[in-house]
């Protein structure tokens, strides 16, 4: 008997324009349009296997070895039926198709990295299941047409069905059938974004993405001044730097723009504080390394957690590495996946090392770092990559 299943990874991104508010909750429409770095599943990923079978009794997930409920009507639940359906009509288009849009699917999954710790989980994570279901049916259907889909699952993890730099289209249709993720450039276009991942904690984060951005929606004035005055110029003005790989331009963009989001996240009521002592320190040393360059050569951008993201260029990540170990030293040691001599960067003269406390932080205030850079869109797996045994259960990882 035949065996259908198929196996995905996809990747993290990190915006630069900042979603943050949805105008319908259920279709996960936003309330501004977004963009965002793809970043390298050599180093961030999550993986998802399905499989569909009819001796299978519920459609069933496991993450990480540990099983999740789908919750009917649920965000998981929606994006399985609407690939399923999508399954179905070809099946009713094509007879000589296999029915399997009438099994229940089992799914396993895998992050390699902490989840729900502000590292942008749910974004890969929904991107990988949506991949992975689609090899399964066998979909036709386009990247952003699959985006749809992940967006119901999770706002950001519509940006992940792509690599390179991806928008989101807030779209205006209420159905939201133009509410949709678009590459905007590829990562060939502009290889040299590089991205030091500042892990400041990594336990699971006190308010929510989802019920903080409507929080903010329902009680802050200054988030509709930032989605109607600020955010739509600010879309053209980034796309217009990446394609002309303008780093100084892109720089300047992502940090006003992660400064707006967390400054209409103390505009909500009552406040939500995302960064602490140690993102701000991260934030005083990227701005006096700029001004000490003359230019910006890194922007820092948070989400909805204290971990820090810098973004610069290879050549400059060397100086951003010496600076980062030099005045936040962590218990583990640096994994260098670029092999960069960083020990022996020149930081720019005249960088004022007072911008940190004396002597810098204890060791472990930045728990670890993750060097990685712009990467590829979903990729799929070989079957021998599979997560799930051949009982349709999942394999236990070493
Ligand atoms: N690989 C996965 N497959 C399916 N669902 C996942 C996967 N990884 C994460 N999720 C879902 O996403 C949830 C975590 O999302 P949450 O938004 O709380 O954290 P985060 O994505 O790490 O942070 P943020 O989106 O704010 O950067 C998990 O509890 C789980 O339900
Ligand atoms: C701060 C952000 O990371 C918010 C991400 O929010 P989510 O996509 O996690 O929210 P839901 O749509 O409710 O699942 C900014 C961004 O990624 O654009």
């Amino acid at each position: 008997m035949a065996t259908y299943q198929a196996t995905a990874s996809a990747p993290v991104n990190i915006a630069c324009i900042k979603y943050w508010g949805k105008r319908n909750t259920k279709l996960i429409l936003p309330t501004n349009s977004s963009l965002s770095v793809t970043l390298d599943q050599d180093h961030l990923r999550s993986t998802t296997s399905s499989r569909a079978d009819a001796s299978f009794e519920k459609d069933r997930l496991w993450l990480n070895g540990k099983e999740e409920e789908i919750e009917r009507d649920g965000r998981l639940w929606v994006c399985i039926d609407a690939l399923r359906k999508w399954r179905q009509e070809m099946e009713q288009a094509d007879s000589g198709l296999d029915k399997i849009s009438a099994y229940h699917v089992h799914f396993a999954s895998h992050n390699n990295f902490p989840t729900a710790a502000g590292l942008a989980s749910s974004a890969s994570g929904l991107a990988a299941l949506v991949a992975s279901l689609s090899h399964l049916y066998s979909l036709p259907q386009t990247p952003s047409q699959l985006s749809l889909v992940a967006r119901q699952g999770s706002g950001s993890a519509c940006r992940s069905l792509f690599g390179g730099y991806v928008a989101w289209r807030m779209g205006e249709k209420e159905d939201g059938s133009d509410s949709l993720a678009e590459e905007v450039a590829s990562r060939e276009h502009w290889p040299e974004m590089h991205a030091l991942i500042c892990v400041v904690s990594d336990a699971k984060k006190g308010t929510s993405s989802t019920s903080g951005m409507q929080r903010t929606v329902q009680t802050s004035p200054l988030l509709q001044h930032r989605i109607k005055e600020v955010v739509p110029g600010r879309m053209d003005d980034i796309s217009k730097a990446i394609r002309e790989k303008d780093f100084e331009s892109f720089a300047k963009i992502t940090m006003r723009d992660s400064n707006s989001f967390h400054a209409v996240c103390l505009d909500t009521e009552p406040p939500i504080f995302y960064l602490n002592d140690v993102s701000r320190s991260v934030i005083a040393v990227v701005e006096e390394l700029n001004r000490a360059a003359g230019k910006p050569i890194a922007a820092y951008t948070f989400d909805a957690g204290p971990n820090a993201v810098i973004y610069t260029l290879e050549e400059n990540m060397p100086k951003v590495l010496n600076l980062i170990n030099r005045f936040f030293p962590q218990e583990a040691s640096f994994a260098n996946p670029f092999k960069m001599d960083w020990q022996s960067a020149q930081v720019p003269e005249g960088f004022n090392t007072k911008v940190v406390p004396e002597g810098g932080w204890e060791k472990g205030a930045v728990k670890s770092l993750i060097h990685t850079r712009v990467g590829d869109g979903p990729r799929k797996l070989d079957d021998g990559e599979s997560l799930l045994n051949e009982d349709g259960m999942p394999k236990t990882l070493n």
